[in-house]
C-alpha cells in the first residue's frame, strides 16, 4: 500500500464530553477508497468530526501526509488538505453554483475539474444553489469538496435522502475522485455500494474498530456485517476460515469491551 495520506493512531473523540469514539487506529491511502460502516449511533460521524476538528480529540494522533493535525484548528486541516463532505449538504443557497464552488476554491482548485466531473453543475453555473435538485447539490457539495484540492476527502452518508439511482451515480464520482489520487474516507448507509467502490473497510461498533480487512472480504455477506454492526454469536469456524483464506491483507475482528 502507498505512504498512507491520512493515518489515525489510537484516537479518542468526545461529544459534549461524554467518550463517544476510542482507540481508533486506521490508515487511508492516496488513490483508494476507505469505508467506515456501523449501525446508527456507533460514532462514525463523531470520528469524521474528530479528524476535521468540529469534535474534541482526546487521544491519539492523527497524520496528514505525515504531519500532526490533532491539534489544529479546522480551517488550518481544511488547509492542509483536507477536505469535509458533511452529511448535513450545506452549500450557499443564495450564491449561484459558480459562487460557490469560487468561494471554497484555494490556489491550486481547478472549476474545471468539477464541471467535467459534474456536467449537471455546467449547465446550472448562474443558477442559485437553493434551487437545485437534492443529487445536484450533493454533487455542489463534492464539488466544493474538490476545489479546495483536497489530499483527503471524508464523505459523510452522501446518500442520504436521495433516489437510488442518484446513489449510484454519486458512488462512480468516488471512484473518479480516487482516480484522481485522492485518499477518499467513505461512511455510507448502503453498505454494499460502499464496499463495491471501496478497497479497505472499517467497522465500528459502540464507538470502538470491530473489524478491519479488504472490502472484498465483507461484501455480499450480510450476515456477517449483522452481527459486526450488531454483535451476536461467532460464525462457523469453517466461515471465518474461508473468509480469512479469501483476505489478501491483514484482517483483524474485535468485539468491544
Ligand atoms: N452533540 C452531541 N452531544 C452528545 N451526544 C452526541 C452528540 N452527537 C452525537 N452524540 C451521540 O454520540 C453517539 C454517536 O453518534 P454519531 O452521530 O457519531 O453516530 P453515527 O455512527 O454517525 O450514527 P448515524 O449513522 O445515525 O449518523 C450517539 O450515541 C449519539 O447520540
Amino acid at each position: 500500500m502507498a505512504a498512507p495520506a491520512l493515518s489515525l493512531e489510537g484516537v479518542a473523540v468526545n461529544r459534549a464530553e461524554v467518550p463517544v469514539v476510542h482507540d481508533v487506529t486506521l490508515d487511508a491511502a492516496p488513490g483508494a477508497v476507505t469505508v467506515i460502516l456501523g449501525a446508527n449511533g456507533a460514532g462514525k460521524t463523531t470520528l469524521m468530526d474528530g479528524i476535521a476538528g468540529l469534535a474534541p480529540v482526546k487521544a491519539g494522533s492523527i497524520r496528514l501526509d505525515g504531519t500532526a493535525i490533532e491539534k489544529l484548528a479546522p480551517y488550518k486541516r481544511a488547509r492542509a488538505g483536507l477536505g469535509y463532505v458533511e452529511q448535513a449538504r450545506t452549500t450557499f443557497r443564495t450564491l449561484t453554483v459558480e459562487q460557490n464552488l469560487i468561494v471554497s476554491q484555494s490556489r491550486d482548485g481547478d472549476l474545471d475539474t468539477v464541471y467535467k466531473l459534474f456536467p449537471e453543475l455546467d449547465k446550472r453555473r448562474s443558477l442559485q444553489a437553493g434551487y437545485l435538485s437534492g443529487g445536484e447539490q450533493q454533487m455542489l457539495v463534492l464539488g466544493r469538496a474538490l476545489v479546495s484540492a483536497p489530499k483527503v476527502v471524508l464523505i459523510d452518508e452522501m446518500s442520504l435522502g436521495l433516489a437510488p439511482l442518484v446513489v449510484r451515480r454519486l458512488m462512480g464520482t468516488v471512484t473518479e475522485l480516487a482516480g484522481m489520487g485522492i485518499a477518499v474516507v467513505l461512511i455510507e448507509q448502503f453498505a454494499n455500494l460502499a464496499l463495491d467502490v471501496g478497497t479497505h473497510v472499517h467497522v465500528l461498533r459502540k464507538g470502538g474498530v470491530v473489524f478491519s480487512g479488504p472490502c472484498a472480504e465483507l461484501r455480499g455477506d450480510e450476515q456477517r456485517l449483522h452481527r459486526l454492526y450488531f454483535g451476536g454469536p461467532p460464525l462457523s469456524a469453517s466461515t471465518t476460515d474461508t473468509a480469512s483464506d479469501a483476505a489478501d491483507t491483514a484482517t483483524t475482528e474485535s468485539e468491544p469491551e
